[in-house]
């Protein structure tokens, strides 16, 4: 968050965590009782942040549906899967809820279910990659006074400041993964503070001499006159789905609607930023018409696993008789290669070409199906 902004909610200096203890106090985790009795299947929806956008427009995409009972509510139908329920909470209760078995299945960030998971086994993640809420977790020094020419982790460690006594002093909201980063880094004098929001005014406050917290387009360290170093990212993140190991295994039809949640997921991802180009061919045969465009290594490459393209006659009937008039090829392009590939397909021939995006693309079997059921022991 920007320092301009007024932060949501006030900035709180609560514990330090020392190295010399186990990477943050582990929490007890109590199961619902009513999660064996739900029939219903609870997915955790991020409520009000930088992934609640995404992630409803994603399952919007998948043609899954949000529909709210009532606007004040925090329960959602999704009439396309009768069993599913969508819970609107906090991306950090998601996975707290996930644990407890009040979810079952969940989007959040990766950060948050490493920070809340604590690498629980009953955590699973059934996609790891969403293709939003791209940010990374990483430690951030000031750019001025004793900081000014630290650039790397390893200069950072040996600053003869940093003693026993004396520990450089880290605020973040990462209280697991940061004792653990530093542990598995050499930082040997390191204390963790807490600090929920508007982390990034806390070296400039003097209640931090560093920060561990969460960096996108980087605007909010630069506007604080803080800069990453190398070697100092602890973790790379993006949106995933997320599914209690306990919930998939027990609860009925747990895999199927997850198996079908995943296959939309994947059919749509795999689709997006790919186009169909179709073009009418000039030629004298199919196969002439392929060697023509197999000629050329980047059309080439846009087959299907290395098949491929696809070539159909166009008839017509001339002087009553039924004849090959062109050819049509279609194949499939990533946009940045559209343009290109149009005015390829012209000079080897190619007119009318028609572009349109893919929506889905639906293999026999997706490859992270075949994963989660191995993560499973099925
Ligand atoms: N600046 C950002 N740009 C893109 N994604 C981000 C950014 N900041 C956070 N994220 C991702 O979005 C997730 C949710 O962050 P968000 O800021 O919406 O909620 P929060 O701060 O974790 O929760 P709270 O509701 O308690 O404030 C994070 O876990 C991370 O994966
Ligand atoms: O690199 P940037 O694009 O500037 O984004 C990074 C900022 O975004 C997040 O804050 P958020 O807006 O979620 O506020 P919060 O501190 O209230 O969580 C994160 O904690 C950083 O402060
Ligand atoms: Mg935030």
């Amino acid at each position: 968050m920007l320092a301009a902004n007024p932060p949501k909610r006030p900035f709180f200096l609560t514990h330090s965590l020392h190295l010399s203890s186990s990477p943050s106090p582990s929490f007890k985790i109590t199961c619902s009782a009513a999660a064996e009795e739900r029939s219903e299947f609870r997915l955790g929806l991020p409520n009000e942040g930088h992934i609640t956008a995404d992630t409803l427009d994603l399952l919007k995409d998948c043609q899954l549906s949000i529909k709210h009972i009532n606007p004040c509510q925090y329960v959602a139908k999704i009439p396309e899967l009768s069993n599913l329920e969508g819970w609107f909470q906090r991306p950090k209760d998601i996975v707290r809820k996930l644990l407890s078995r009040d979810l079952d299945l969940g989007i959040t960030g990766l950060d948050t279910v490493s920070e809340y998971g604590q690498g629980s086994e009953d955590l699973i993640i059934v996609h790891d990659a969403l293709g939003y809420g791209e940010c990374h977790l990483s430690l951030a020094i000031p750019k001025y006074g004793i900081f000014e020419n630290i650039n790397s982790l390893n200069k950072l460690a040996q600053m003869p400041q940093w003693t026993r006594e004396k520990p450089l002093r880290v605020a973040t909201g990462f209280t697991y993964l940061g004792p653990k980063f530093a542990k598995e880094n050499g930082l040997d004098h390191v204390s963790f503070s807490t600090a929920d929001e508007a982390l990034e005014a806390a070296p400039a406050m003097g209640i931090a001499d560093a920060i561990l917290g969460l960096v996108s387009s980087g605007i909010t360290l630069k506007e604080n006159n803080l800069k990453e170093i190398e070697g100092g990212v602890v973790l790379r993140s993006q949106a995933v789905l997320v599914a209690s190991k306990r919930s998939l295994l027990k609860m009925k039809s747990a895999l199927e609607t997850t198996h079908e949640i995943l296959e939309r997921l994947e059919a749509h991802l795999k689709a997006e930023g790919q186009y169909t180009v179709v073009a009418n061919m000039r030629g004298n045969s199919a196969q002439e018409v392929a060697e023509r465009v197999l000629s050329q290594p980047s059309l080439a490459g846009f087959s299907l696993k290395g098949k491929g393209p696809t070539i159909s006659t166009v008839y017509c009937k001339r002087d009553g008789q039924i004849k090959a008039d062109y050819y049509t090829i279609v194949i499939c392009v990533p946009k940045k290669a559209l343009y290109k590939s149009v005015q390829q397909l012209r000079a080897f021939g190619g007119s009318r070409v028609r572009c349109s995006p893919v929506t889905c693309i639906c293999d026999e079997e997706t490859p992270r199906w075949r994963e989660l059921l191995s993560k499973l022991g099925l």
